[in-house]
């Protein structure tokens, strides 16, 4: 990231509408036309004299002197109609995109002026529009008139042009109270405060005091050797639709019929939601007719994982995981990816899982590997043949001394079962396969003797669990908790999964078994056919009793759920007729 260099900087500003222009009308606010004739009378967003004494035309500004060889001018484009940002669509975000490609090349950066109440939304939109950004883009605003006297909009907006005319930063961005965030990690947090944006899951790219403090690592590269590239084809018909305990299956059912294409699902805590099979019904059948639905935590801050048995059954409805994306970059990214022509279902998914403008933070390889070792790299330690000729140039140097042999098989025993973990847990077959190729075993387990394929089985990665299978892994693998994969398939209730483990020859412990008459009995009073099915299928005995002597028929029949009831009826029918593996 470069400072901005020569003697003049010219930025055009894109006035949109919000507060910032606003005038009172009747007693409510309303979008004001004249922005520039307003900022021409502030000294602070325009300095007249070096204006007369260039010839600046009419229709441009210029702040007076950052530093003594530097000036930066920019001129107001002025929006018809201009919108209180709650009336704005992808109709208007689209158009505030080709405005910037149309001027592309005669401004050094851009700032957009914006209502504040869709403007993490406008951010989040514009970042997936612009592909190859080598320039800046600042969205900012007001939540108070810009003509008022106690107003925020006059630091704003001059602070977003300044950091617009001296920073190359090469993305679009939202600058408030002083902060400047990565536009795609803001949300909205306070109607009143002129604190009004948070970027919970990013720190800010830069803080302004007395002195500007860019946070350098954070900012992303540009690409030089690309073009910008305006995606205008978004698709409109995508949703947002936030769990509550509670929420009715019909509820869902109803919001997510077509035309929606994409929804993002707001969920509890680290992606979790209610097990009901009625709504997890729903939500598979949704995704199998091809809707695409991300799951993003309701939560300010954090993300979502996979630690708790209710998010596994949301993985397990087909759902992606939109890991620490808020909700509207979630539902930019999506408006973004299903606009995108000619891809099929599964390249959109493969898509939706990719950090494509700095919008999430994936989980690496590293973070399950722990600090000691962070900055190995993957191919590297799969390069790593007891060879040191196999390691790349790259690594050399000071900084970076070649292991021994010793210490390089050393550094192997501990990275490779996170790394071949990571590979299952990500459904990264070519990895995996590379492990193959280079002679590396499968079956190596990580410190809490987990294998690739526990991970790949509760995961639901039944590609990566048959390919596991077919290297001739131990199917029968148990973990530091006795566990098998599966166990944890069944929990999941990964059907096809559980069915490639079967035909390998798994089963489930005695151990594993030792509760499970109690485990049927839950599932039925809650008449969970789907969790019911699983254990059918992993073997287990749906007659066995639970602490007191029931059995999940009597539980079903009790509380009278009569398609519970026939479900039993029929497996335990089938029981008999069923191969039992050796
Ligand atoms: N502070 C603001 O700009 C709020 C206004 N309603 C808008 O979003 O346009």
């Amino acid at each position: 990231m470069a400072r901005a260099t020569g003697p003049e900087q010219r930025l055009l500003a894109i006035y949109t509408g919000g507060t910032i222009g606003m005038r009172s009308e009747g007693g409510v606010l309303v979008p004001g036309r004249g922005l520039a004739a307003v900022l021409r009378t502030l000294h602070m967003l325009h300095d007249e004299e070096y204006a007369r004494a260039h010839s600046l035309p009419e229709d441009t500004l210029v702040l007076p002197p950052a530093s003594s060889d530097q000036r930066i001018i920019y001129k107001v484009l002025e929006c018809q109609p201009l919108f209180d940002s709650s009336d704005m669509t992808i109709t208007e975000w689209v158009q505030i995109a080709q405005t910037i490609e149309r001027h592309y090349t005669q401004y050094q950066g851009f700032v957009v002026i914006h209502g504040t109440d869709t403007m993490a939304f406008a951010a989040s939109v514009l970042s997936f529009m612009l592909e190859n950004l080598q320039k800046p883009v600042i969205l900012t605003g007001a939540q108070v008139p810009i003509h008022e006297l106690w107003s925020d909009g006059r630091e704003n907006l001059l602070g977003a042009l300044l950091m617009a005319g001296q920073y190359v930063i090469p993305e679009v961005c939202l600058f408030f109270q002083n902060q400047l965030f990565r536009g795609n990690r803001t949300t909205k947090v306070d109607a009143r405060r002129f604190a009004a944006f948070c970027s919970p899951n990013l720190p800010p790219l830069a803080t302004v005091g007395a002195d500007v403090t860019i946070n350098r690592e954070l900012v992303r590269k540009a690409s030089w050797k690309s073009h910008l590239v305006v995606h205008s084809n978004m698709e409109p018909d995508v949703g947002l639709l936030r769990l509550y305990p509670g929420i009715p299956a019909s509820l869902v059912r109803t919001f997510l019929q077509p035309p929606l294409k994409g929804v993002v699902m707001e969920t509890f805590g680290s992606g979790n939601g209610p097990t009901k099979p009625d709504l997890l019904q729903e939500l598979r059948a949704a995704a199998e007719r091809g809707l695409i639905i991300v799951n993003c935590t309701h939560c300010l801050q954090g993300a979502v994982t996979s630690d708790y048995a209710p998010g596994m059954a949301m993985a397990g409805a087909g759902i992606i995981s939109g890991f620490d994306m808020t909700s509207e970059a979630a539902l930019a990214k999506l408006s973004y990816v299903l606009g995108q022509p000619g891809l099929s279902l599964s390249d959109r998914k493969k898509l939706l899982a990719k950090d494509l403008r700095g919008e999430m933070t994936l989980p690496t390889t590293d973070d399950l590997l722990g600090d000691d070792m962070l900055g190995c790299r993957a191919t590297w330690l799969l390069s790593m043949n007891g060879s040191q000729d196999s390691v790349p140039q790259s690594m050399e140097g000071p900084m970076s001394p070649l292991p021994s042999h010793q210490d390089a098989d050393a550094m192997k025993d501990v990275l490779l079962p996170g790394l071949a973990l990571a590979a299952a847990h990500a459904g990264d077959l070519d990895t995996l396969q590379a492990f193959v190729e280079l002679g590396r075993d499968l079956n190596l387990k990580d410190y809490s003797g987990q294998t690739p394929l526990h991970v790949a089985a509760r995961r639901g990665h039944a590609s990566v669990v048959a390919m596991l299978l077919q290297k001739g892994v131990d199917v029968d693998a148990c973990n530091e908790d006795g566990q098998s994969p599966l166990l944890l398939a069944v929990r999941g209730r990964h059907q096809s999964v559980i069915r490639l483990l079967r035909a390998a020859g798994a089963h489930l412990s005695p151990q594993e078994l030792e509760d499970v008459g109690t485990e049927l009995c839950r599932l039925a009073s809650r008449a969970d056919s789907e969790g019911l099915r699983a254990w059918w299928q992993a073997g287990a005995d749906l007659g066995q009793p639970d602490y007191d002597g029931h059995c999940a028929l009597q539980v079903a029949e009790a509380a009278g759920n009569a398609d519970v009831v026939a479900l039993l009826q029929s497996l335990e029918d089938r029981v008999s007729a069923q191969p039992q593996p050796h």
